[in-house]
């Protein structure tokens, strides 16, 4: 049996999770750690989950490491400086394992390896994330991780950015720009977790788009992490991508 703990265990993502691994035959739920809890019973656990908050996340992945303990993070807000802090931290632990996912739904991975293996054909790329109201971080990771990749495949075919005539616009109203991407974050009761991608290019355009429609929607790439981080090698893997056979 892998022991599990989770972070964030009375939140939305880590509600879901508990119930996950306690269903789940392989796995045993040994802590439920949250806000204002001590951290000790993690000790214990094989691997410990992290859904809490961008605020919270970066201290509980610092002790986990210090005291040897893996872990797979949910939570977003990870940009280049925060994962080569986490590096340097691993740096100093040999044989620490963290794995990082900006989104463990499997759909949500394919929507970002579609979006990459698209963006150099286009002259235009844009990125609308639409979420639940009660979300507390704009853009989403995913759209975050999207943009990046988008600008890193349209740097690599040598487009700059897309074009766009505006000359006079309301602040905000073109959204926010990520790698020369602009992003368009919507917040709505009701919704969960959507995106599109949009691309045009002469007289045509591509649309993926992406909903998760309940936080079931993450739970086969979590309990995929949850199994599998122990098989990477040791450091930081960003992405549930190796887990799923994808290079
Ligand atoms: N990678 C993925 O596939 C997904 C990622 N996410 C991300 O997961 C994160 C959590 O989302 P969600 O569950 O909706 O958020 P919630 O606010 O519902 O849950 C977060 C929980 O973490 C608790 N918490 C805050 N600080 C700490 C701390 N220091 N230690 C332990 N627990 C703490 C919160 O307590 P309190 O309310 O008292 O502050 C709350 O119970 C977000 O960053 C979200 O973007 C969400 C869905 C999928
Ligand atoms: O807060 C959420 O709900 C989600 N957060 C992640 C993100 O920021 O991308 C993953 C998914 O979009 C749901």
């Amino acid at each position: 049996m892998i022991k599990v703990g989770v972070l964030g265990a009375r939140g939305r993502m880590g509600r879901t999770v508990c119930e996950t691994v306690q269903e789940a035959p392989d796995t045993e739920l040994v802590a439920q750690v949250d806000q204002g809890d001590p951290l000790d019973p993690l000790l214990g656990c094989d691997v410990v989950v992290d859904f809490t908050h961008v605020a919270a996340v970066m201290d509980n992945l610092r002790w986990c490491i210090e005291h040897g303990v893996t872990v797979v993070v949910g939570t977003s807000g990870f940009g280049d400086d925060r994962l080569a802090e986490v590096r340097s931290w691993l740096a100093a632990a040999p044989g620490g394992r963290v794995l990082i996912a900006p989104n463990f739904s499997v759909g949500a991975v394919l929507m970002m390896r579609f979006a990459a293996q698209a963006a150099r054909f286009f002259d235009s790329a844009e990125i609308i994330e639409l979420h639940h109201a009660n979300k507390m971080d704009a853009p989403s990771g995913t759209a975050l991780r999207t943009a990046s990749v988008i600008g890193e495949a349209r740097a690599k075919a040598g487009l700059g950015a897309s074009p766009d005539a505006t000359k006079q616009e309301l602040p905000g109203a073109r959204g926010t720009t990520v790698d020369d991407v602009h992003v368009h974050s919507v917040r709505v009761a009701g919704l969960v977790a959507h995106q599109e991608v949009l691309f045009g290019g002469h007289g045509e355009t591509l649309t993926i788009r992406h909903d998760s429609l309940d936080r079931a929607s993450f739970m086969p790439g979590v309990l995929l992490a949850v199994r599998g981080v122990a098989s990477l090698p040791a450091g930081l893997t960003v992405g549930i991508e190796p887990l799923l056979g994808l290079d």
